[in-house]
């Protein structure tokens, strides 16, 4: 018989229903509920997305099955992998996910996120809770820290990049006088006196992204700073557009490096609070497709696990 590896599928999670925003919300701010404009503002921008049906936790879901699909196919002689979900603030939480694998016997799994790039603010809180209960339960697991080089994510982006550059020829631009925007979430700036990696990974994907598409004309700015007190790395896309647009560039393309699929980031801070932004620039806007599901960056996933699993021996061949 088979050997059932397990595989920890991490991400921040999105809530079940607009009904659910405030429990989300609520455990975000690490329990402290949100005062009624910030729940409505919060609200209101899924509202603004979602038009009435929920459709983002379905982007996930289907990315663990076809990981688990995707790992299954290479037909190994001496195991199989089982999917698991761990969500860091809704259910399944990371912890149910590593206590269901216990539940169904097995011993040995692998763990990743659903994001490349690491911080010890996102991907390294969720595999230190991952962990503490795979201790607890008796699951001996390992982790992926980031993939934000792997040669099938990086084609995957390029591909997406060309093919929207394609676009903006079509409607008549030149394609080198495409500003190509890079960004990712951003995160507190102490992150960088903590020496955390996550800029500098974000740099090398853009860089490499950049490279296979072609492109010369890009920088890297950032997104969907939070609203605290506390100084956020910048600059925000907003004013990036805001200053090249000054500069005279008229045609730019988003490209969304540190997220991997639709989400409130992606559907409302890009395409509809920067999309305003540009329409009163009058600049053209365009943003890169999402991966979700796309084949690349499942192989991707699924050659992570693989070789963390033959890392640890778990597997063999
Ligand atoms: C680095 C990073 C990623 C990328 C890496 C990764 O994916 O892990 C990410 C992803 C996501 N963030 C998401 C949603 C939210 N994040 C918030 C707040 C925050 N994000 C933070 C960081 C990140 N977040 C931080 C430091 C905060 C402050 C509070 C805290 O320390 O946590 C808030 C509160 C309100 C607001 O500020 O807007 C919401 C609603 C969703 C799901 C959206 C959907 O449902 O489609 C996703 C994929
Ligand atoms: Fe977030």
């Amino acid at each position: 018989m088979k050997k059932k590896i397990g595989v920890l599928v991490m991400s921040y999670g999105t809530p079940k229903s607009l009904d659910d925003v405030e429990a989300y919300y609520t455990h975000i701010r690490r329990g402290n509920p949100p005062a009624p404009e910030q729940l409505k503002e919060l609200k209101d921008r899924y509202e603004a997305i979602v038009g009435g049906v929920f459709p983002l936790r379905e982007n996930t879901d289907r990315q663990v099955e076809e990981l688990q699909a995707e790992l299954n196919r290479l037909e190994l002689p001496d195991a199989e992998f089982v999917c698991y979900q761990g969500l860091k603030h809704t259910e399944p939480f990371i912890e149910d996910g590593v206590r269901h694998m216990a539940a169904d016997g097995i011993a040995e799994a692998v763990g990743i996120v659903l994001a490349p790039h690491y911080s010890t603010m996102s991907v390294g809180s969720y595999i230190k809770r991952a962990k503490a209960t795979a201790e607890e339960a008796g699951v001996r697991m390992s982790f992926i820290e980031s993939y934000h080089l792997h040669p099938k994510l990086i084609e995957a982006f390029a591909q997406r990049v060309s093919a929207k550059l394609d676009a903006f020829v079509e409607t008549g631009a030149k394609r080198e006088d495409v500003k190509v925007l890079f960004s990712a979430h951003s995160l507190p700036e102490r992150i960088l006196s903590m020496g955390d990696p996550y800029r500098d990974q974000l740099l090398e994907t853009s860089e490499a992204v950049a490279e296979k598409a072609g492109v010369s004309n890009w920088q890297f700015t950032w997104q969907s700073a939070g609203r605290t007190a506390e100084p956020w790395l910048g600059p925000d896309v907003l004013d990036t557009m805001k200053e090249l647009s000054e500069q005279d560039v008229r045609y730019m393309l988003v490209s969304p490096l540190g997220f991997v699929s639709d989400h409130l980031e992606v559907l409302y801070d890009l395409d509809i609070e920067a999309q305003q932004v540009a329409e009163e620039l009058d600049v053209r806007l365009m943003r890169i497709d999402s991966l979700n599901t796309d084949r690349l960056y499942m192989e991707t996933l699924a050659d992570c696990v693989l070789t963390e699993c033959r890392k640890g021996a778990l597997v063999h061949g």
